[in-house]
């Protein structure tokens, strides 16, 4: 009998044949397989000829694996993690093998990069060949439709609407932050011994953030709802968090409580849109305006209230773990290098003359402010590593072949990580002292092509935009805290350890997991 014999059509009478299914049913999975396999193997080809025509290499250099589906490299990386020492650990393969590497997970090539190259090409050259990939399917129970969680025309849309809001914001001066930074300071002038800024960071950042889009900062309404808002929210985002590092298996793990506290989020937010609507149909678009801009303007676009809210929790999850981040970091700083904060200190007092008052245009004399964080976010960038995937086959310029120069082929499908943390320290781009903290690198002409080598708020079309508004919340911020402090220092009993050698925890930030623990003086 031959091979294809038996899926010559039966002799039997066709309703009378039980094998006939079974055929069917074989013969269908096999001609699927094979198309499949064609197809597959036609799209290997046109991709090499592709590769070829641009000059292509493969990686070569392989995070080295020892188990099986190279499980123990996700081992490693886990227990790391709960070490609380991730980008540390993550350290010893740029360290040993360059900016850029390669590995195979569960039979998938990924790449991760630290290369100014290959990033640029990502985010900004070939901005389009890319997409979030898994990054919408885990943030979504807690942020819905909006701008981080769309691709395409969508998120076009998404960026134009928010846009403008921020350049309506950018207007306004420093004066919106004005109450917010009183009561900060009144707050740290209550305290006394060790006190840790990172939670009163957090607070002050949730406060700016949510007058910017609710029109009036949570925290000034205290209650058990706005409690349980800011529970929920810090513990959604930790979960958002480890779904994103499960990329495409963020399914396993959306447990019960994290649902809960998303719904407890939406409700909250939606309970400002209906404010803002319910002022704008008593008494007119412009009173409604006054108090709740932010919402207005979305809402006059979408005419969708739950779009407009799934937009604010979109934004408020941007700004406001971000800058506490960064003003923690700033402090955590400062306070291990006395020279550093006393420069600051002196540079403040002679642009302000001791006074308070704030603006722009004051901030931007303040040079020496501007190293320092600058410095802060190079060394802990607050979106330290981020994944894009391509959206279809692709080349990155750089890391293939003997010396990781030639462009790479990129198939469609294919995931990269890239690490803003460990570019930001390479030798390679800030000299032998890269890991050191000095605000002064950033004072003369030493990075002055540091191009695409210095990304904080990324780059190309995405690039943050936030960056201004976060820049003057935190400098204000920072500049009135050392003018009220002066015997601001590090405890005597806080152990010093070289940077990126401290615990840091990752949420969707990189924030330092014993906190910022500072002597107020
Ligand atoms: C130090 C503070 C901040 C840092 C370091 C930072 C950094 C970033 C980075 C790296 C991205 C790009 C993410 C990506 O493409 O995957 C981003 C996007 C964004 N940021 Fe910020 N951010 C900060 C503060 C803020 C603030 C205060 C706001 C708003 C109040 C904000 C609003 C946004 C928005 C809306 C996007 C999405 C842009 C888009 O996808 O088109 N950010 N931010």
């Amino acid at each position: 009998m031959g091979v294809w014999d038996w899926l010559e059509y039966p002799a039997t009478p066709f309703l009378e044949s039980r094998q006939l299914p079974l055929r069917v049913i074989i013969a269908s999975a096999i001609g699927y397989l094979l198309y499949h396999t064609v197809q597959r193997q036609l799209k290997i080809s046109r991709d090499k000829a592709f590769g070829d025509q641009q000059g292509c290499l493969p990686v070569q250099t392989w995070i080295p694996y020892k188990w099986p589906l190279a499980l123990d490299i996700l081992k490693r990386q886990y227990d790391a993690s709960s070490e609380q020492q991730l980008l540390l650990f993550q350290s010893q393969y740029f360290d040993k093998l360059g900016p850029n590497m390669t590995f195979k997970l569960f039979g998938n090539q990924g790449y991760l990069t630290a290369d100014p190259k290959n990033v640029e090409a990502i985010l900004s050259t070939n901005f389009e060949d890319w997409e979030l990939g898994s990054r919408r399917a885990g943030l979504f129970p807690m942020l819905g439709e909006g701008i981080f969680t769309q691709d395409g025309r969508p998120w076009k849309h998404s960026r134009e609407l928010l846009r403008r809001q921020f350049v309506r914001i950018h207007r306004q001066d420093s004066e919106v932050f004005d109450d917010h930074v009183k009561d900060l300071i009144a707050k740290l002038n209550s305290e006394s011994g060790v006190v840790d800024l990172q939670p009163h960071f957090l607070r002050f950042t949730l406060a700016t953030t949510t007058a910017l889009i609710f029109g009036e900062p949570v925290i000034s309404v205290p209650g058990e709802e706005t409690d349980a808002f800011e529970k929920s929210f810090d513990y959604a985002s930790y979960i958002s968090a480890l779904r994103l590092r499960l990329a495409d298996f963020e399914w396993i793990w959306k447990p019960a409580k994290f649902r809960e506290a998303c719904t407890v989020i939406k409700d909250f937010a939606m309970h400002f849109v209906q404010l803002a609507l319910k002022e704008m149909e008593q008494n007119g678009e412009e009173a409604a305006s006054e108090k709740y801009a932010f919402i207005i303007e979305l809402y006059k676009e979408m005419q969708d209230p739950a779009l407009v809210r799934d937009q604010l929790v979109h934004v408020l999850i941007a700004g406001r773990d971000t800058t506490a981040c960064l003003m923690s970091w700033t402090f955590f700083l400062l306070v291990r290098h006395p020279e550093v904060l006393a420069k600051l200190r002196a540079e403040i007092r002679d642009v302000t003359g001791g006074s308070s008052d704030m603006s722009r245009a004051i901030i931007s004399k303040m040079k020496y402010l501007r190293c320092v964080i600058n410095e802060v976010q190079r060394l802990y960038p607050q979106l330290p590593f981020n994944v894009r995937v391509a959206a279809k086959t692709t080349v990155l310029p750089s890391g293939g072949g003997p010396h990781g120069k030639s462009p790479v082929l990129i198939p469609k499908h294919t995931g990269i990580g890239y690490s803003v943390y460990h570019m930001h320290r390479q030798k390679s781009i800030y000299g032998d002292d890269a890991e050191i903290f000095r605000p002064e690198r950033w004072l003369g002409p030493e990075l002055d092509s540091v191009g695409w080598g210095f990304m904080p708020f990324h780059g190309g079309p995405r690039i943050c935009l936030g960056k201004e508004f976060a820049l003057t919340e935190a400098s204000y911020a920072i500049i009135r805290i050392i003018q009220t402090f002066p015997g601001l220092k590090l405890p005597a009993d806080i152990p010093v350890v070289p940077t990126g050698e401290e615990k840091q925890a990752m949420t969707i930030v990189v924030i330092s997991a014993d906190g910022c623990k500072v002597s107020l003086g």
